[in-house]
């Protein structure tokens, strides 16, 4: 029979931290990143963490750092709370009466797999299935004021050894920006990330960026859309990735039937957690759609969770993961992540998440703290 446990005490605390340079998207652009740390407590006192990657405004999605605040105390911890589990898979089926709220509900069933990884003694990307000792990872690049504070940045990457590179483009800051890079940059892998600044009406814009041998372009189109994107895709000979439109299995089965994308970015948070990422993983495995993991400017906690689910076989693609000092002066958890020469990250093999939180930067962060109990 298998064990149950219980989550006796959940800690909820809201953290800030100052990003070392600001991000900047198609939709805005990020100074400080708030968040909210999760630490799930069972009745032996042992201890899981979750991150939620809502941002403080509702740019990227519609959630924000106050309503995952208020789906997590009213809703998601009251139904958490001292329910007998057996497996983190059974997290979202309790949560699956909720609509939505998908980063709300990933932040505490992150913590929830952490806290039975360590319960079982085997590191997170084992608990998933996982099979990389490795993984392969790119940068993300925000808009720059100039192509040539781009070109200065893109060199002190790849002197760093990341595998490729994620532009940010937008309206006015596309095809000119694409083509000085490929001119210094001619073999480089490259991917562009609209974040949904285009329709279709930019369709022969859009048929311009195939002249630059890009990897993919991800979400050119609006951020709940499939059936332009699969019109999109008929025209296009570079892949379509999706982002923002996929937030379940279900959507991502119905894009890849309706031909709506080529590659898939899985971003925990976006879809609800890591029972759901692993979900769309084996889907796309069996479609034969390449996936990646995304980022969402995470501090550790949220790192090391990208890690972990990124050594299931189907992310064949490197991800958004890059090491923790691409954003932050210090990171909350030691040791830090860090980035290989070949752009690749080792995957810790201690239980759990593998890297230790640190308390200290977790307290020097820290905003607010509120306890939860059974
Ligand atoms: O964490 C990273 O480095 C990736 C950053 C990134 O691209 C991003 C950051 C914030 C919101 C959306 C996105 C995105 O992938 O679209
Ligand atoms: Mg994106």
């Amino acid at each position: 029979m298998k064990e149950t446990f219980k989550i006796k005490k959940i800690i909820l605390r809201q953290l800030q931290m100052k990003m070392k340079a600001p991000f900047t998207t198609s939709f805005g652009t990020i100074h400080n990143k708030d968040f909210l740390l999760i630490e799930a407590v069972d009745e032996n006192g042992l201890s899981g963490w979750g991150e939620s990657v809502a941002m403080g405004s509702p740019w990227y999605s519609e959630e924000t750092v106050q309503t995952s605040q208020h789906m997590l105390e009213d809703f998601l911890f009251p139904t958490l709370l001292n329910a007998p589990l057996t497996h983190p898979d059974e997290v979202s089926e309790k949560f699956s009466h909720i609509r939505r709220n998908n980063m709300a509900k990933a932040a505490v069933e992150g913590a929830v797999w952490d806290l039975y990884a360590k319960r079982t003694g085997e590191p997170l990307a084992k608990a998933l299935g996982g099979t990389r000792d490795k993984i392969g990872v790119g940068i993300s690049i925000g808009i720059q004021s100039s192509v040539n504070a781009l070109l200065h940045l893109i060199d002190g990457y790849l002197t760093e050894g990341y595998q490729r590179l994620k532009l940010k483009i937008k309206p006015g800051r596309d095809v000119e920006v694409l083509r000085e890079i490929r001119r210094v940059y001619p073999d480089v892998p490259i991917m562009a990330d609209a974040n949904s600044a285009y329709t279709l009406k930019d369709i022969d814009l859009l048929k311009r960026l195939d002249d630059f041998n890009l990897m993919m372009i991800e979400q050119p189109l609006e951020h709940d859309d499939i059936i332009d994107h699969a019109k999109l895709q008929k025209e296009l000979s570079t892949p379509i990735c999706l982002d923002e439109s996929i937030h379940s299995v279900s959507d991502a089965r119905k894009a890849i039937e309706l031909g709506s994308c080529k590659i898939i970015n899985i971003k925990i948070g976006r879809v609800g957690g890591l029972t759901e990422s692993k979900k769309i993983h084996d889907l796309c495995a069996k479609n034969g759609i390449d996936v990646w993991c995304g980022g969402m400017l995470e501090a550790g906690v949220g790192r090391a969770h990208n890690i972990a689910i990124t050594t299931l076989p189907q992310f064949t693609l490197p991800g958004d993961t890059a090491g923790s000092s691409r954003y932050w002066e210090e990171d909350i958890i030691v040791p830090e992540v860090t980035v290989n020469a070949d752009g690749t990250i080792n995957v810790p093999n201690q239980p759990g998440i593998g890297y230790e939180v640190n308390m200290k930067a977790i307290e020097k962060y820290k905003v607010s703290e509120k306890v939860f109990t059974a």
